[in-house]
């Protein structure tokens, strides 16, 4: 790939390593009906969190991501399941700040390196974070976290890559946060204990902002 290709790929990623820092918890949103998206939006962003990956895994997702861009200007709002290079486009379209996968393939590197969007690949081992290196993507999101080896892996990988930020993702809640946060290559972690489906359906908006009252404070004690 180009060399020019790839250090543009490689600034985007420092960008959204500092982006992460100030999170530097990231909710992973699944929205079922649009009208849910706003008042969970200002939820989140009313308990401090600010970042928001809004996944595009159900029918409701990419109109709630654009309410949200559109009504919640505080909401730094990042598109999450990007699977393919149409995704990614997609999440260019709404307008988000940045793209998330839980993984990548050889066309969604190839894609996101020439294009414009932020994106941060998904990775699971070392060989498929060589892979999103060779990119220059040096920003990844670690999934499954806690089913893909915890902390001990992410420790590990710390050896032979000292250039990789990671935000694991996956089985992490208020229990694990902090731990995770303490790696000194975790910029920032991603979950969806702050905002369950159940919370959502019931329109629990002031539990959910406790919540992530809560996720905050669990990170500082
Ligand atoms: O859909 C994506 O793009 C993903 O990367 C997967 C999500 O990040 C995890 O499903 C969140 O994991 P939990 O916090 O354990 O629910």
């Amino acid at each position: 790939m180009p060399q020019d290709q790839k250090d543009l790929a490689s600034a985007r990623s420092k960008m959204l390593a500092d982006l992460l820092r100030a999170g530097p918890i990231v909710p992973v949103i699944t929205l079922e009906r649009v009208e849910d998206a706003v008042p969970l939006a200002r939820a989140l962003v009313a308990g401090g969190l600010r970042l928001l990956e809004i996944t595009l895994r159900t029918a409701a997702a990419a109109e709630s991501a654009a309410a949200i861009i559109r009504e919640v200007p505080e909401a730094i709002v990042g598109i999450g399941t990007v699977l393919t290079p149409k995704d990614l486009e997609r999440a260019e379209a709404l307008g988000a700040r940045y793209a998330l996968s839980p993984g990548a393939t050889p066309d969604l590197l190839e894609a996101a390196s020439r294009g414009e969007m932020p994106f941060i690949p998904g990775i699971a081992t070392a060989s498929e974070l060589m892979a999103a290196l060779a990119h220059g993507f040096h920003t990844v999101k670690f999934f499954p976290a806690v089913a893909a080896g915890g902390i001990p892996a992410l420790k590990a990988l710390a050896g032979p890559f000292p250039q990789a930020r990671f935000c694991p993702t996956g089985g992490i809640d208020e229990k694990n946060a902090r731990d995770w946060l303490a790696l000194s290559n975790v910029v920032a972690i991603g979950g969806s204990w702050v905002c369950q489906t159940s919370d959502i359906r019931a329109q629990a908006w002031s539990e959910i902002t406790a919540k992530a009252q809560r996720a905050l404070m669990s990170i500082k004690e």
